[in-house]
């Protein structure tokens, strides 16, 4: 069967077959297969009505699926595999094995030594072979400069790893399994010769089966194409999939993020790269389109014509921390906003797609970034944190950081009000902000809806209508949550309403452990899932959105109005909300629910 299935850990589209694009069907399972570079088309499903047919694009599984007898889409097929029904025929015919056995992964993360690395990516790595969702060959490769031995490297990773709050039996054993599959090679970024000897001990561990290849660039940007190039001319697979997962920052601005897209095109098509944005792979923005479109209630107010204003919330409890070297260089603007809070906008922004096959989806988001209006400095406040003591603390200031020049205008805080000029959306302010060295640490999206007209009981609700507008907050983290916050009668004989909540609090739902969003990224880019991933035009749409006042902010040298460490951010932000008749809705008292 396929390579990686397991009822462990199914795909976000497992168990479905789901319909797409005239008629067609897009099968689930299709990712999971292992198909050597090859392959043009395979067709699975025997003996079922609705046979589906794959289309290999470059090595990559492409989830286009056709209804046999849609000729439209299987012109372009070559003739004699469209008779196949069955793995084995295919395997026959195509003179290929794609049964596990004969199909490894092998992973390089390129920067193994570093802060990421060790954080997320090898404790999320962990988490999948738990699970069950690593295939059954799969190495794991740390490369990076530093001298290390295998053990060296085990050593490090295992105090990173973790078991799951609610899956700890074996745990034990099943790190010590994990850990004998990590290896290290130490090796230039910038070097032919010592990828081509990762190679060498790469197939040692491929011993000879269909090699795929996942290379996670875990590195600073300045390394990003000479790793690449090195990879993928000396460590390429000769016989299956090569995929590239590139972190962010994709740039600085327009023009930097069309260089670096053209530097890596030179090496590898864009189906191999995974432009990763790990605010795709958390649990409540994954669900963002869930919520929105296979609920009949959420859909129709989704608006100008119901809502009032939408805000994106981004804050930290704590400053930049032994990474104010790199964040100087970029900003919370491009840190956050231009990233994180602008992939979650066009989620939420969106058309409905014409299905979920990533091509659809990313189709759609483009839409929405390209009919935004590029921010103007007088709809942005930014702000800088200072140094504060408190309670006998004292906390620094962004500029005591000892990598950061003391003159340093960079905004650890910004906020800022976006406009997408289409028909749904046309007028709705769409507000973000985000912060660093704040009160609190969060992730959220605020949904504040129209007042009610005429409302019957208004008099309850004395002169401030905003307390009464209904809000659906959709917390990202911590402890996930959504909740819609409506106006209720308080029970009795008079006529008093409060404030209630409608809860979904995910921790009281749902007893499951939420997998870290660099496990459902790495298991999509394992499975050529690339639908929580950036693609090159999104990646273009959101920089022409920032790129001009970024280079304003940065050429007036506009002073950012500075913060005490731990504060709620500066005063500016609520100007900026009230400009547009909005309030945050974080700021009011809101318990915990
Ligand atoms: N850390 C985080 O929380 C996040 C990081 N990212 C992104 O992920 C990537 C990796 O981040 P992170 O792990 O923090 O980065 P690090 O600064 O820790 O760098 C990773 C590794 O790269 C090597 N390296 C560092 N600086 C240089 C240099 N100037 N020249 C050559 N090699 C260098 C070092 O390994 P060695 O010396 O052994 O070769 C280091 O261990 C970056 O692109 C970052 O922007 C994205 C989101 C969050
Ligand atoms: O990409 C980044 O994200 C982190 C915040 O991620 P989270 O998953 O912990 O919310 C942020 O601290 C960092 O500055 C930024 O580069």
């Amino acid at each position: 069967m396929a390579a990686f299935s397991s009822m462990h850990c199914p795909p976000s589209y497992s168990s479905s077959i789901y319909r797409g694009k005239d008629q067609s069907f897009i099968s689930s399972a299709s990712p999971r297969f292992s198909v050597p570079a090859k392959a043009k088309v395979f067709v699975q499903s025997p003996g079922n009505s609705h046979q589906n047919a794959v289309l290999m694009q470059d090595g990559a599984v492409a989830t286009k699926v056709s209804l046999v007898g849609k000729e439209t889409h299987i012109e372009k097929l070559e003739r004699d595999l469209m008779s196949i029904t069955s793995l084995k025929e295919w395997d026959e015919k195509a003179g290929f094995d794609i049964n596990e056995n004969e199909s490894t992964v092998s992973i390089t993360v390129v920067g193994a030594s570093g802060d990421l690395a060790k954080k997320k990516i090898f404790p999320a790595l962990f988490a999948l072979y738990y699970e069950g969702c690593l295939p059954k060959h799969f190495t794991i490769y740390g490369y990076a400069r530093s001298k290390m031995t295998d053990t060296e490297l085990r050593n490090m990773v295992s105090k990173t790893l973790t078991c799951r709050i609610d899956k700890r039996e074996n745990c034990g054993e099943k790190m010590d399994e994990f850990l004998k599959r990590c290896f290290y090679h130490s090796g230039q970024y910038d070097s032919e010769e010592n990828f081509a000897l990762l190679d060498k001990k790469l197939k040692e561990h491929e011993g000879g089966r269909v090699s795929n290849r996942l290379f996670y660039l875990s590195i600073p940007p300045n390394i990003f194409i000479n790793a690449t190039k090195c990879a993928s001319t000396s460590a390429s697979s000769g016989n299956g999939w090569t995929r590239v997962i590139v972190e962010k920052p994709f740039g600085r601005d327009s023009e930097s993020s069309a260089a670096l897209t053209k530097a890596l095109k030179q090496y590898l098509n864009e189906d191999q790269i995974f432009r990763i944005d790990h605010y795709l792979g958390k649990e409540l923005v994954e669900n963002l389109s869930v919520l929105r479109f296979s609920n009949l209630i959420f859909e129709p107010l989704w608006s100008r014509r119901y809502i009032r204003n939408v805000q994106l919330i981004f804050s930290e409890d704590f400053g930049t921390e032994g990474r104010g070297g790199y964040f100087d260089h970029y900003g919370i603007i491009r840190d956050i906003m231009q990233n994180h809070l602008l992939q979650i906008l066009a989620l939420f922004a969106m058309e409905t797609p014409i299905s979920l096959d990533a091509e659809d989806i990313r189709n759609e988001k483009v839409k929405v970034l390209r009919s935004m209006r590029p921010l103007r400095l007088e709809d942005v406040v930014i702000g800088q944190y200072k140094s504060h003591t408190k309670g006998g603390v004292t906390y620094p200031g962004y500029t005591d950081d000892k990598t950061v020049p003391k003159d340093s205008l960079t905004p650890t805080f910004a906020a800022a009000a976006l406009f997408i000029d289409n028909a749904r959306w046309d007028g709705v302010p769409f507000l973000m902000k985000a912060g660093k060295a704040l009160n609190n640490k969060r992730a959220e999206i605020r949904v504040q809806f129209r007042h009610v007209p005429g409302n019957l009981y208004n008099r309850k609700f004395g002169t401030d209508l905003d307390q009464a507008t209904n809000e659906l907050v959709i917390r990202v983290q911590p402890d996930e949550a959504i909740y819609l916050k409506i106006n209720n009668k308080v029970p009795g004989l008079g006529m008093r309403l409060d404030r209630s909540k409608l809860n979904l609090h995910y921790a009281a739902r749902y007893s499951k452990e939420i997998p870290d969003a660099y496990e459902r990224l790495l298991l999509d880019a394992i499975e050529g899932e690339r639908r929580l991933f950036i693609r090159s035009d999104e990646l273009d749409a959101a920089w022409s959105l920032f790129t001009p006042v970024l280079a304003e902010l940065e050429e007036k040298k506009i002073i950012p109005e500075y913060y005490p460490f731990g504060s709620r951010g500066p005063v500016g932000a609520h100007y900026l909300a009230a400009k547009y008749n909005v309030r945050w809705g974080d700021l009011g008292v809101e318990q915990s629910v």
